[in-house]
């Protein structure tokens, strides 16, 4: 996949426009349809999308947690699920401002040569979002441009949805957010230096920190994979404690990650990312380093056995 720094990639193109926050299933219908299209007619599939996400520029208050996906781990999957290109849009109150038939003809049309744009049901864009699925079709039978809007998906008999999927992750219901997303909720960061205590103890760690704005579940303790590096396919079992560490009088939040029956060469400044699959227990604050140490191993015995 490449990213689309100038121009558009100077062909013929089907694009795909939206946030795609957390590439769920219903974004990866959007993605199969415009493929499928795309296979046809010899065009690859671009997604347009926005970088910051418009709820964080255009809302009051903007919640501080909110990316499912943060810029890179967006990439990734859209990379995944066969993207060719990406265009990201810097999303800032101008950009907010452009009325919908305007950004067709600039955005669409003419940079990316869209011959076929792809949307979901609920697709709204352009000045206030009062341009629809309805005003992108007119547009495309006027400009000759084909035009797909892609059904409702529904996973456990609801709508998939960025928002579902938010709700999902902040009520720690790991497995119901992995069911709508189609692979696991993850944090992706360079490996940072941890106190030290994390060996001395007989339980390294990796320490990662989540980008600022991503949304992440209450503090606890999760089992999961580890993916080392950008180009690796490897998945190592793990267990995670995502929190402030109270035993130890700590603040700021981290996340730990344990890597099962495996010693690792030293990591720092290594990309690392950690695939939650299954949360085990709140953080808690121990009376003792020993009661810490034997809930751990515990902790890794129902991580090694879910896995
Ligand atoms: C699986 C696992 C569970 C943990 N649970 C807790 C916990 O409940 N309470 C706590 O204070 N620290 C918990 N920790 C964090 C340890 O205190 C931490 O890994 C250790 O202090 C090493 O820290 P360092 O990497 O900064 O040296 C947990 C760590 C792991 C790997
Ligand atoms: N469940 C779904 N089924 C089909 N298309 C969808 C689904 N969810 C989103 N889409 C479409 O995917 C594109 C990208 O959506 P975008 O990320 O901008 O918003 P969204 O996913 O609808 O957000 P949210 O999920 O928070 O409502 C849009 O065209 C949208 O209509």
């Amino acid at each position: 996949m490449e990213l689309l720094t100038g121009p558009g990639p100077g062909v013929s193109t089907v694009v795909i426009i939206g946030n795609f926050d957390g590439v769920h299933l219903g974004h990866q219908a959007l993605i199969h349809q415009a493929k499928e299209i795309g296979a046809m007619h010899g065009w690859p599939v671009v997604a347009l999308t926005f970088d910051p996400h418009p709820s964080l520029v255009l809302r009051p208050n903007p919640p501080k947690h909110y990316l499912i996906t943060p810029r890179d781990l967006k990439l990734h999957w859209l990379d995944h699920y066969g993207v060719d290109f990406v265009r990201v849009l810097s999303f800032d109150h101008n950009l907010a401002m452009v009325p919908p038939m305007a950004f067709l003809a600039l955005e669409v049309q003419q940079k990316l040569q869209a011959q076929a744009v792809v949307v979901g049901y609920n697709f709204t864009f352009g000045a206030g979002g009062l341009g629809t699925a309805e005003t992108l079709k007119q547009w495309g039978a006027a400009s000759h441009v084909k035009v797909r809007i892609v059904e409702p998906v529904n996973a456990d008999s609801v709508v998939v949805s960025s928002s579902a999927i938010r709700e999902h992750i902040s009520q720690r219901h790991i497995d119901k957010a992995n069911e709508l997303l189609g692979h696991p909720f993850s944090v992706q960061s360079v490996v940072y230096h941890g106190e030290g205590r994390g060996s001395t103890i007989g339980i390294p760690t990796l320490n990662l920190l989540p980008v600022e704005q991503q949304i992440m579940p209450p503090f606890g303790v999760y089992a999961g994979y580890v993916t080392i590096g950008e180009a690796n396919n490897a998945l190592l079992p793990a267990v995670a404690n995502w929190g402030i560490r109270p035993t130890f009088g700590g603040h700021k939040p981290v996340l730990e990650v344990h890597v099962i029956d495996q010693t690792l060469p030293d990591l720092h400044d290594n990309v690392v990312r950690f695939d939650f699959q299954q949360a085990l227990r709140s953080e808690q604050k121990f009376e003792s380093v020993d009661e810490l140490i034997r809930q751990i191993h515990y902790d890794v015995d129902r991580a090694r056995q879910l896995l």
